[in-house]
């Protein structure tokens, strides 16, 4: 079993859903799994109830007590990028915390699933121009990316695609999600995988969460290649 991130093309592509989607196959298959968010903006106001989307995602949908503290490094109110909901908050994010905490659970499960925020070069301190994709290369873990199957991934899965490669970022294979079933988007899937031949898996457009995080990708070739410890070629 290995520790990666799921990472991707955008904000609200998926990340959450798939994560959760994950957390949950691997759940059980018995292996003590978590997932960890470094940095989430935007929290939700719902009547007198305020929370944060993603850690309350897993949650909800763990199949296993998750400790709530471990969940998270930084959690800003803003829905923005990490750089300027800090900044509103007078705060820096410490890069070199969350990549201690990542260490940490990697210490106590069988397999730490990371999500990012936004896309690869979401910026995480201004300042010293850290971006998140500078904390998944220090984290030294490959990578799971999603995309949309929509007009303009190609494009956008292509560039994410390069900049893991200009890093030597491991990737481990390719989320497609929210596939409608038009030709257009067999298409993109397909010359995507063209030019990287890589493990994937479909999702559809579902109705809901519930449905997603249910949504067994076992059949699938991205499946077999996280069941595998040996590291790819990619
Ligand atoms: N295959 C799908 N079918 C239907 N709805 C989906 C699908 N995948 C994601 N969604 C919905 O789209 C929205 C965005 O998804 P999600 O929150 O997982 O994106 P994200 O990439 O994690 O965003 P962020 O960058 O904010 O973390 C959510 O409401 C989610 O339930
Ligand atoms: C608020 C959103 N859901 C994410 N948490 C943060 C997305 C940051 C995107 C920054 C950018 O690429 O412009
Ligand atoms: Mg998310």
């Amino acid at each position: 079993m290995q520790h990666f991130w799921i990472v991707g093309t955008d904000t609200d592509v998926g990340k959450t859903a798939v994560t959760t989607l994950l957390m949950r196959q691997f759940q059980r298959q018995n292996l003590r799994v978590t997932p960890f968010k470094p940095v989430q903006t935007g929290e939700v106001h719902e009547n007198d109830h305020s929370y944060y989307y993603d850690t309350t995602v897993y949650e909800k949908y763990s199949l296993q007590v998750l400790r709530t503290e471990s969940l998270n490094g930084y959690s800003f109110k803003e829905a923005a990028s990490p750089h300027f909901a800090a900044q509103l908050e007078v705060q820096q994010i410490n890069v070199h915390y969350l990549l201690q905490q990542i260490q940490v659970l990697q210490q106590s499960n069988d397999m730490v699933i990371c999500e990012g925020a936004g896309g690869l070069f979401v910026p995480l301190d201004l300042q010293r121009k850290i971006t998140l994709l500078d904390v998944i290369v220090q984290s030294k873990l490959p990578v799971v990316l999603v995309t949309r199957t929509t007009l303009g991934t190609i494009n956008h899965t292509l560039l994410t695609i390069e900049a893991l490669h200009a890093r030597n970022i491991d990737i481990l294979g390719i989320v497609f999600n929210g596939n409608s079933g038009s030709l257009i988007e067999q298409d993109t899937m397909k010359t995507i995988l063209q030019f990287h031949d890589l493990p994937y898996a479909i999702i559809p457009q579902l109705q809901e969460i519930g449905q997603l995080v249910d949504y067994s990708i076992s059949h699938t070739s991205l499946f077999e290649r996280l069941v595998n410890d040996e590291t790819s070629v990619n």
